[in-house]
């Protein structure tokens, strides 16, 4: 019997997953690339795909192993890629023959215990082809409202399940829902199975990492491993299809009946628990990653509860993210519930995923190696070496070495006899997110307000791109800009997004962003209007460029005071409490926005009391109290262990 002492716990953290790996594929004698992620994890660290190859990068039959497509069930991939790359340690392998193992492709799903990506998109819908228009699921869109409440409990609530109730038993119970909603779609961010409007971070990571090491390859191998679907504990092996290629009569002379190739389309039906009905899977972007080469794309999937039970856990994961607290009980329940969805604490379950898979591995790995490397020998199109790694440093990284792009140093600011800031100091480096949490009256809106001079501070420096705004002391002794010209010229790089938004309601959307452009920075309008349309897209509101500020949603028009402020090529962001105007349903759609400037490495200063937002965005929080910071820290930090009673309480009333 196989010794599979490398199934040691699955339940351990992000750092701790990578850190196996890494080590096992030193020991492997692999070279080791890693690719940062631009958000961090709970815990603040850094979070990244690692690559390791291990072989000549010349070898035209290239394994790749790929884990974490749906982050919480990369616990099972990495043990399997660790164990695997151990257990065969030191490698020898042909010159002709290589390995490259793709570990924790979607790190940010994987470290917050999520099986999708850092935007609610699932990976596995994501690699359709983006330059066609995305395929409808109408029936989704029928279901989508039950499926997606703003309400854990309460009148709301038991409507959509009601709903759900009424469509189980119009559709035939489960096996009728599923297929529809497991099919993906593209019309609700919000919504289960959503696969985005783009290529994530993840889709564009692969293809690079296909790109760089695996663009010479002639006969390629791909596992990519799963869980959640299927009968418990039993690791099936299939082939993913949208069409017949020669890959899949490779893959059935490997492995023969052992093999169930399901090839998807609209209608399709399969019974091995995963969806026919869906496109845009891991191994359609490998297929098309790699057009000269023979591939054949397997899946791993190792079942574990019945579908019905995975899909409530995921549908509760969902309503968590989008309107729940992470941190409360309730929330520790539904993550807690999710990861036992894919990730069973039962030693049976983990032992044998994994030695079932480790032979699957041995098989294809060994068919591999005897393949006749000339067969199939098609002209290649891509040079076999010229891309080179892009690893990508973590942003805070990066922008420790920079100077600050806003500097704000002891800053006081009274209204009367009243003194609403107290002294307070802030740095933000370029690229970084800084958010301000604290009590409603603490002086969060007034600082931000102060910094682009909406408010005219009492005393202290602000200090924005390297340039200090000159002040000046009158005879009452109080501080006032020297030069409003030079403030004038520092408001221009810095952008202000407000809580209730501040469009002009006589302007189009489309004029409200050319407005400041053409009017402050001069550039002509034909470059205004072309540079509006890009933002407007970024944003999502292509179509609504027409339209006035009083004809869209709360959520749009925030989003198009966003791209407003973007016109301006702003160096630094004010976010003053960007969603509190908004309805609930409509929070998620800005704060995605937020995050994508975020992933951008815009310079961003955020008040909000969006508190799990601001941990997964903000590199730095300072906890402001009565005109003081009471606290400041690295969101993990600050969050797990409050130093001052004063943010234990806070954060006891809003977690
Ligand atoms: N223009 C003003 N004139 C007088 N007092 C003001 C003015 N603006 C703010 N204040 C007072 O300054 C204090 C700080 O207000 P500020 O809006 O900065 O707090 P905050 O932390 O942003 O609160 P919230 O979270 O409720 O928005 C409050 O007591 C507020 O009433």
């Amino acid at each position: 019997m196989r010794d599979v002492a490398a199934a040691r716990s699955y339940s351990v953290g992000f750092a701790e997953l990578r850190q196996r790996f890494r080590n096992a594929a030193q020991r492997a004698g692999a070279e080791l690339t890693e690719y940062v992620h631009p958000l961090h994890g709970p815990a603040g660290e850094v979070l990244a795909t690692d690559v390791a190859f291990i072989g000549r990068r010349s070898a035209p039959k290239v394994m790749v192993l790929i884990s974490g497509t749906h982050g919480v069930e990369g616990q099972f991939g990495s043990a399997c890629q660790t164990a695997w790359l151990e257990e065969n340690a030191p490698w020898r392998l042909p010159d002709d023959t290589a390995i490259l193992a793709i570990h924790l492709i979607n790190p940010w799903g994987t470290a917050w215990s999520r099986r999708v990506n850092e935007d609610n998109v699932d990976l596995n819908r994501n690699f359709i082809d983006w330059q066609a228009a995305a395929p409808k699921n109408e029936k989704y869109a029928d279901l989508h409202a039950a499926l997606v409440c703003h309400e854990w409990e309460g009148p709301d609530r038991i409507r959509a399940d009601e709903a759900l109730d009424a469509a189980r038993k119009r559709l035939g119970g489960h096996a009728g829902i599923a297929p529809i909603v497991e099919a993906g779609q593209y019309q609700f961010p919000d919504g289960l199975f959503y696969g985005g409007a783009g290529p994530v971070w993840s889709n564009r990571t692969l293809n690079d990492i296909l790109a760089t090491f695996a663009a010479q390859a002639r006969h390629v191998l791909v596992f990519d491993m799963h869980t959640g679907a299927g009968p418990y504990g039993y690791p099936a092996l299939l082939s993913v299809a949208e069409s017949e290629h020669d890959g899949l009569a490779w893959g059935k002379s490997v492995f023969g009946p052992a093999l169930s190739v399901v090839l998807t389309g609209r209608d399709a039906k399969t019974d091995t628990g995963i969806a026919a009905t869906a496109t845009g899977y891991v191994s359609a972007a490998v297929r098309k990653a790699l057009p000269d080469a023979r591939v054949l794309p397997l899946v791993v999937e190792c079942g574990t509860l019945d579908g019905a039970t995975v899909m409530d856990a995921v549908q509760a994961d969902n309503w968590l993210h989008l309107y729940g607290k992470v941190d409360s009980p309730l929330g520790q329940r539904i993550r807690a519930t999710l990861r036992a969805a894919f990730i069973p604490e039962d030693a049976d379950w983990q032992w044998n995923s994994l030695a079932t898979s480790l032979r699957y591995f041995d098989r294809a790995f060994a068919d591999l190696k005897a393949v006749d490397a000339a067969i199939d020998d098609k002209p290649r199109t891509a040079a076999p070496f010229a891309v080179t790694s892009i690893a990508q440093p973590h942003p805070a990284a990066v922008a420790v070495r920079l100077r600050p792009a806003v500097e704000i140093l002891d800053l006081h600011k009274s209204f009367g006899q009243v003194e609403v800031l107290s002294g307070v100091n802030l740095s933000a480096s370029a690229g970084e997110v800084v958010s301000m949490i604290g009590s409603s009256g603490s002086g969060k809106s007034t600082f931000l307000r102060c910094i682009n001079m909406l408010e005219q501070p009492n005393g202290g420096r602000i200090i924005v791109d390297g340039e200090e705004i000159r002040m000046k002391k009158t005879a009452d002794g109080r501080s006032h800009p020297a030069d409003m010209r030079q403030v004038e010229r520092i408001r221009a790089r810095v952008g202000m997004v407000f809580q209730s938004f501040n469009l002009w309601p006589h302007l189009t959307v489309l004029e409200n962003i050319i407005e400041a452009p053409v009017h402050v920075l001069k550039e002509r309008r034909e470059e205004s209007v072309e540079y509006a349309h890009a933002l407007l897209k970024k944003v999502g509101l292509s179509d609504k460029h027409a339209q006035y500020p009083g004809q869209l949603s709360g959520g749009q028009q925030q989003r198009a005071a966003i791209a407003r402020t973007l016109a301006m090529r702003p160096k630094v962001i004010l976010l003053d409490e960007p969603t509190s105007a908004l309805d609930p349903e409509l929070v998620g759609e800005v704060l995605r926005v937020i995050r994508q400037l975020a992933e951008e490495g815009n310079t961003m200063i955020l008040v909000t009391h969006e508190m799990q937002f601001a941990r997964e965005v903000s590199h730095k929080i300072l906890f402001l109290h009565r005109g003081k910071v009471e606290e400041e820290g690295a969101p993990a930090e600050l969050f797990a262990n409050p130093r001052s009673e004063r943010l234990r309480q806070f954060l006891a009333r809003t977690l």
